[in-house]
């Protein structure tokens, strides 16, 4: 993290590795159908089985290096409002704090972050008009769990969402238990998502019925159904 940014000089001296940004349509969470921003940043400290941009983790990844200023410009230069930071992991970026703080001052831009759940977020939540925060918590399959830092749920505000991805019955279970267990519904959205052809919305909903599970979103990842699933910068 850095503190005590002295000049403009230094500040451009921060650099963010983007390996990916692009327009197009939000495929996931509160702003799913809407415009937004996509800014992909390399790396990750989790491993978890069904990820889908994998190839963004890798050491040997391409990417750009850019300073908030060049992100700030790219995002002005698009005209779309919404703007989610992604990855990799987008927390794991050194001196992210700074770079959402300049995204902060940003008149009528809705920022959001994607995250693991292993990182806190304390830092991100000292900011004034912070970004929303899209929370995963990353279920038995994934093979990530021991990772999450359940304090994470003391920060959550009505804006936030805690997501979880399923893979299996037995994920969906789990995720029911957390859910329960820290009371999420009353301090943000919840949203239950498929990993892709693991298992089916249908097999969602039933669980969701059969568990009355009121004041829960079931989310489809929009954009695999629209273009290729495989495909990237969509
Ligand atoms: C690629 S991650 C990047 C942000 C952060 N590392 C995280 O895991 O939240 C963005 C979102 O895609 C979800 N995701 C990754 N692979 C998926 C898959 N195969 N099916 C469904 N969702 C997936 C993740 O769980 C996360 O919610
Ligand atoms: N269209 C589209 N919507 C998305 N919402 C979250 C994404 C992500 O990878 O985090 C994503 C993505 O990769 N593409
Ligand atoms: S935490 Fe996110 S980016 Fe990292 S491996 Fe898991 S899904 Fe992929
Ligand atoms: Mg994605």
């Amino acid at each position: 993290m850095i503190n005590n940014i002295s000049s403009d000089v230094e500040v451009e001296k921060i650099k963010y590795k983007v390996v990916e940004k692009f327009v197009s349509i939000n495929g996931e969470g509160q702003k799913a159908g809407q415009l937004a921003i996509f800014i992909r940043f390399q790396g990750c400290n989790l491993n978890c089985v069904y990820c889908d941009t994998k190839w963004a983790n890798t050491n040997e990844t391409k990417y750009e290096l850019m300073s908030a200023s060049q992100i700030v410009d790219y995002i002005k230069s698009t005209k779309v409002k919404n703007v989610t930071l992604t990855g990799g992991e987008p927390l794991r970026q050194e001196n992210i704090i700074y770079l959402l703080k300049q995204l902060s001052l940003l008149e009528n831009i809705n920022v959001e972050i994607e995250t693991n759940g292993s990182v806190n977020i304390a830092e991100v939540k000292k900011i004034n008009n912070s970004p929303s925060i899209t929370l995963d918590y990353k279920l038995p399959e994934s093979t990530m769990e021991k990772y999450m830092d359940l304090t994470n749920y003391e920060y959550l505000e009505k804006k936030d969402t805690v997501k979880f991805v399923c893979s299996s019955i037995g994920d969906l279970n789990k995720a029911k238990e957390i859910i329960d267990k820290y009371n999420l519904t009353s301090k943000c959205k919840v949203y239950l998502s498929s990993v892709f052809e693991k298992i089916t919305p249908a097999e969602i909903v039933e669980f969701m019925k059969e568990n009355n599970m009121n004041d829960i979103n079931l989310q489809l990842q929009m954009h695999k159904y629209i273009w290729d699933p495989n495909l990237k910068g969509v």
